[in-house]
């Protein structure tokens, strides 16, 4: 449940009462200790807790709005320092106590000093800006086709369809541009328009307050000159397309256009802080922007929260109770899959070298603490944008920006992992196109990628959102659906399978072919492994391919794979 702007507010101020309650305290030991320091000295013990309680409210006090406290602890810390780093000086004792009790007496005093008047909230906490992620509902995806020209507008209707696209033609004469536009907030749409009506349509989507982001708008011109783009850049498109129209580009465009629309503009991130409080705060200013963020309560747990949680990014504190945050970063690299996973190492550490040395030991960046709100929040959002861009091109197929084989394989294993603990029914499906080797020889392999890229789209629109899809191999398809039987699996798929059938695509010479497909499903439930699940998937497709093609078989664990009743 995402909190209020309200909520979040009186929470932070609770959280800052309660630091200041624990500062107080904290700062009346300190005193304690001083005064213990002037009158027998402190043991190395003292000195070190001292150190690190000065560390830690060094760390944390500007984040409550306590600029000015943080930077009297971090004073004070650093002339802790050389006593403790010196083994030869053992404790406080003698000449050394000599030397360090004034200083550590007027520091602590200036700390009491500076939390006194502390009663009410001191300077008013950051406002991050919180990026309102647009929801989009429903599956298919929506293209308004602005164009006056009735053959054209024709053309460009039945060129999108084919990619499963829901097309509907908008006159900007008429009112239903107005409807049509305001629709764009709850089903994700994009506007194909004509330059001759990108003025139009541009000032009617801002009189209506929709963003380019709601309704990208894609100019269609016949002029192909520098100045036009220009002029349409400058007007609010989001693409140029150009005579004679490059109908994968321009579905390429609209795809892309609508996945970085339904991209949440958060991210997530496993935080690793043992300051209670200090995670408290992180916590609200980040999910007060949409971010998603899961404490590691035991450290212990730290690889298992990771592959549970799946994070964009970590944030980790540098000293941890008992543990160093360095080292914990090091270990998360044991595992090959978290190599590439972003650390960012949050410590009171301002000295560059030493933040260069711990970032070697396998971190991306350093924030320093005190860190303001709106800082954590940028750099949080920009280091989990980035994570996901990479994660993308790492993880998705090129042609079909569809999960590539290890990756489709992985949701599978987890969806059967999820089955068994929450006891729902689940299925996976394996989709191979037909003859397919007939289409690239006839047609050409580039005919034969529009053929992939349409069945890649139509599974996208027609699948629910959470379905996940893979291209399993060249021409093979796998798709995990949560939550379906095998007999409800196989409707869907052989709905899928007879509207892809219905497709038209053109070869040479305008000649027309269509293409059908052939499926095997298996239920996850009947299988210990979501590898055990995708061969009998597999069996069941081969039998499909053996009765004759075009159609749906479901996997029965008693024969093998057998025909199942609906
Ligand atoms: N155009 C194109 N073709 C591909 C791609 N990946 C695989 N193929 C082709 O897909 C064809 C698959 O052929 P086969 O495995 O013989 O199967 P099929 O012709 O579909 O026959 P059945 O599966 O038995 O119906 C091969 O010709 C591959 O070259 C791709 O990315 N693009």
């Amino acid at each position: 449940m995402r909190l209020s702007a309200t909520d979040i507010q009186a929470s932070l101020a609770a959280l800052r009462d309660r630091f200041l309650v624990r500062a107080r305290e904290e700062v009346l030991y300190l005193s304690q200790q001083a005064e213990k320091m002037r009158r027998v000295g402190l043991t190395e013990a003292e000195l070190s807790e001292a150190y690190s309680l000065l560390h830690r409210l060094a760390g944390s006090a500007g984040t409550f709005g306590l600029a000015d406290l943080g930077e009297a602890a971090r004073s004070l810390e650093k002339s802790l320092k050389p006593y403790l780093e010196d083994d030869e000086q053992g404790g406080c004792a003698g000449s050394v106590r000599e030397a360090l009790e004034p200083m550590f007496v007027s520091g602590v005093m200036a700390l009491s000093e500076l939390l006194r008047d502390q009663q009410t909230p001191a300077a008013p906490l950051d406002q991050p800006s919180a990026d309102a992620g647009i929801v989009s509902q429903g599956m298919q995806v929506r293209v308004l086709v602005c164009q006056e020209q009735a053959r054209v507008s024709r053309d460009l209707v039945d060129g999108l369809a084919l990619y499963g696209f829901q097309c509907i033609q908008v006159s900007v004469a008429s009112s239903s541009l107005e409807r049509w536009i305001k629709e764009s907030s709850r089903v994700a749409s994009v506007c194909v328009v004509d330059d001759e009506q990108l003025e139009q349509v541009a000032a009617e989507c801002r009189r209506l307050g929709v963003t380019g982001r709601q309704l990208p708008l894609l100019c269609l011109s016949r002029d192909d000159s520098f100045e036009k783009r220009y002029w349409a850049a400058a007007t609010g498109a989001e693409g140029f397309f150009a005579e004679p129209l490059d109908f994968p580009r321009l579905a390429d465009s609209v795809e892309r256009l609508v996945s970085e629309r339904k991209q949440p503009a958060s991210g997530r991130v496993l935080m690793v802080e043992d300051d209670p409080d200090l995670a408290e705060h992180y916590r609200l200013v980040l999910e007060s922007a949409g971010v998603v963020v899961r404490l590691v309560q035991s450290f212990r747990n730290l690889i298992g929260e990771l592959a549970d949680f799946r994070p964009d990014i970590v944030l980790m504190d540098v000293q941890l109770e008992g543990m160093s945050g360095i080292t914990l970063a090091r270990l998360i690299r044991f595992e090959p899959r978290w190599l590439s996973l972003p650390i960012v190492y949050l410590s009171s550490e301002d000295d560059p070298e030493n933040q260069l040395a711990a970032m070697s030991e396998g971190a991306d960046e350093f924030l320093v603490k005190p860190v303001s709100d709106g800082y954590l929040v940028r750099s949080v959002l920009l280091r989990c944008r980035r994570a996901r861009q990479l994660s993308e091109l790492m993880n998705r197929d090129s042609l079909t920006g569809l999960f590539k084989h290890a990756l489709i394989k992985q949701q599978a294993q987890m969806e059967l992992a999820n089955c068994r603990r929450l006891g729902h029914s689940s299925s996976v499906a394996m989709i191979d196109l037909d003859h397919f080797k007939q289409v690239n020889d006839t047609w050409g392999h580039g005919c034969g990628d529009k053929v992939i890229k349409a069945l890649s789209n139509l599974l996208k629109n027609r699948l629910r959102e959470t379905d996940v899809i893979g291209r399993y191999g060249g021409e093979e398809f796998l798709v995990v659906l949560p939550g379906c039987d095998a007999g409800q699996a196989r409707r869907v798929i052989e709905d899928i399978g007879r509207s892809f059938a219905e497709l038209s695509f053109f070869g040479t010479n305008d000649e027309s072919f269509s293409v059908t497909l052939s499926a095997g499903v298996a239920s996850l439930n009947d299988f210990t492994h979501g590898d055990e699940a995708l061969e009998a998937a597999d069996q069941a497709l081969y039998q499909q391919k053996r009765a004759g093609r075009n159609g749906v078989t479901v996997f029965s664990p008693q024969q093998g794979a057998g025909q199942e009743e609906p």
